[in-house]
């Protein structure tokens, strides 16, 4: 070998004639990087025969010279093409939003943005008997999740209220102005207990949208309903 790149050689599509259609269609879903072979009878490479090989972009484009590599490896002579400058690939322009004088982003602000503090979330595995389909079962037979003892559920109740109710079986949280006993929600939880214990005490809506907004808590803890929040207080 008579240059010090170090090319890794792999296959990215069949050789193509003529206007080189497959190869675009496989170079652009290979986000950055294509490498094409050119000849299999030269010993070096020669910038004239890459004109009509099927590359993504001929001889003279703009960006041209900074974005193609040329090289030999044994009898084999290589274009390496890096198209990220011209079609950014999905992971590019979602870690690393693009200037101005490179391409224009392609997603809005609020995708730019939290695209740069991606919100973990991990499910965790439901015991045996704490599927979701367990949790609707329950809510259908059990006789007062809630733990109203016959009171209304329609009653207000203060912040106060709220943060003393942090004891097994009788675990308050706010949700939309709702009071909610999640008690026993906790296990069914798919966020996992740890997750859900946040809450207790407090105001928890703000979490709740961070992680999933678009869960219908209202549905899913309407048997555990204790209460409407008394803004006033
Ligand atoms: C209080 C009422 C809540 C209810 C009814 C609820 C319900 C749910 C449901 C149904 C899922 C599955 C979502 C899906 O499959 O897309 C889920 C997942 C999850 N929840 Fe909650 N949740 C509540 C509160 C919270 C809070 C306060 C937190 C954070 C502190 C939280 C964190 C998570 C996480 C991390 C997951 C797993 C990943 C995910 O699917 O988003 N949840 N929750």
């Amino acid at each position: 070998m008579d240059t010090g790149d170090d090319f890794t050689f792999c296959q990215v599509s069949s050789h193509v004639d003529g206007d080189g259609s497959e190869t675009n269609k496989l170079v652009s879903n290979f986000a950055d990087i294509s490498i094409k072979e050119e000849s299999s009878n030269t010993s070096s490479s020669s910038s004239s025969n890459t004109s009509n090989t099927g590359l993504l972009w001929k001889d003279g484009l703009p960006n041209d010279s900074n974005s193609r590599k040329e090289s030999t490896i044994g009898s084999l002579s290589f274009s390496v093409v890096n198209t990220a400058s011209n079609q950014p690939s999905e992971l590019s322009s979602k870690l690393v939003p693009s200037n101005a004088e490179n391409s224009p982003p392609q997603e809005s602000p609020e995708q730019m943005i939290s695209a740069k503090k991606p919100i973990v979330r991990t499910k965790v595995p439901f015991e045996k008997g704490y599927s979701q389909m367990d949790w609707l079962k329950l809510t259908r037979t059990h006789p007062d999740l809630a733990g109203l003892k016959g009171q209304s559920n329609r009653r207000l109740i203060s912040k106060d209220d709220v943060k003393k109710h942090q004891t097994e079986g009788h675990m308050w949280t706010v949700l939309k102005g709702r009071v909610y006993n999640i008690s026993p929600y906790m296990k069914f939880h798919p966020g996992g207990v740890d997750m859900l214990m946040k809450a207790v005490g407090k105001d928890c809506t703000s979490l709740f949208n961070k992680y999933h907004a678009w869960v219908n808590a209202e549905f899913l803890l309407e048997k555990c309903l204790v209460g409407i929040l008394d803004e006033g207080q």
